[in-house]
């Protein structure tokens, strides 16, 4: 799956099929001059793996995850499940959740809690992002509670907000702001595309950032 996808500095082959046009978290990040981070604890269960959609959430229970074999039912083809489960350490998630979540075209998944069968998940090219791994099973009570803000990673994340996680983490974007900062992120790849060519060509990041100029 992850294959098909292009880094956006890579230039003109970016996948009209990706929302967030190839960007990077990083560069969604500065480009969004909001706190859109997630916090660092938050990873990508196998190397490799981009994650990039528009929010289903999900609230769940810790050490229960009945509410992610409803929102697999319940969450649109394209969308990535946001998770709630209060940072537990259980495996909510696995191998069968992904197969599940995969027939019905669900991006991904992003989770505040544990999940477990995580080289399964990688051969299967599922991308979740998680707080932590744990081998043990969960209860299967709470039936959760869909289409409302959740805590996850230290920020709220709204249904619909654009969901980007790669190797260094994870944005969620506003829906209301996406395209604006989709646009600041166009401009600044082409930037940065502009800097990295002048430091090839010889020139140094103090001279190009104007850092001497400022006394710095
Ligand atoms: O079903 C569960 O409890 C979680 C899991 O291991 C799987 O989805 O494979
Ligand atoms: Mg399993």
């Amino acid at each position: 799956m992850t294959d098909s996808l292009t880094n956006a500095r890579a230039g003109d082959d970016r996948p009209l099929q990706d929302p967030a046009r190839g960007h990077s978290s990083a560069t969604l990040s500065e480009a969004s001059g909001l706190a859109v981070a997630l916090c660092p604890e938050i990873r990508s269960l196998w190397a490799g793996a981009r994650l990039c959609g528009p929010a289903f959430t999900v609230q769940g229970a810790g050490g229960d995850n009945l509410a992610l074999h409803h929102a697999v039912l319940q969450a649109p083809p394209g969308s990535v499940l946001v998770a709630d489960l209060g940072g537990a350490r259980f495996g909510h998630w696995g191998e069968i959740l992904t197969v599940a979540a995969q027939h019905r075209g669900i991006a991904g998944l992003l989770i505040d809690g544990g999940v477990r069968d995580t080289s399964e998940t990688e051969a299967l090219g599922f991308p979740v992002f998680s707080r932590n791994n744990s081998i043990l099973g969960t209860r299967k009570h709470f039936r959760g509670v869909f289409g409302r803000p959740v805590q996850v990673g230290g920020i709220t994340v709204r249904p619909g907000d654009l969901v980007v996680g790669d190797v260094d983490g994870v944005v969620a974007l506003p829906q209301a702001d996406a395209e604006r900062i989709l646009d600041r992120a166009d401009t600044r790849v082409a930037q940065e595309n502009e800097l990295m060519k002048q430091l090839r060509e010889g020139h140094s990041t103090l001279d190009l950032y104007d850092f001497e100029a400022a006394g710095r």
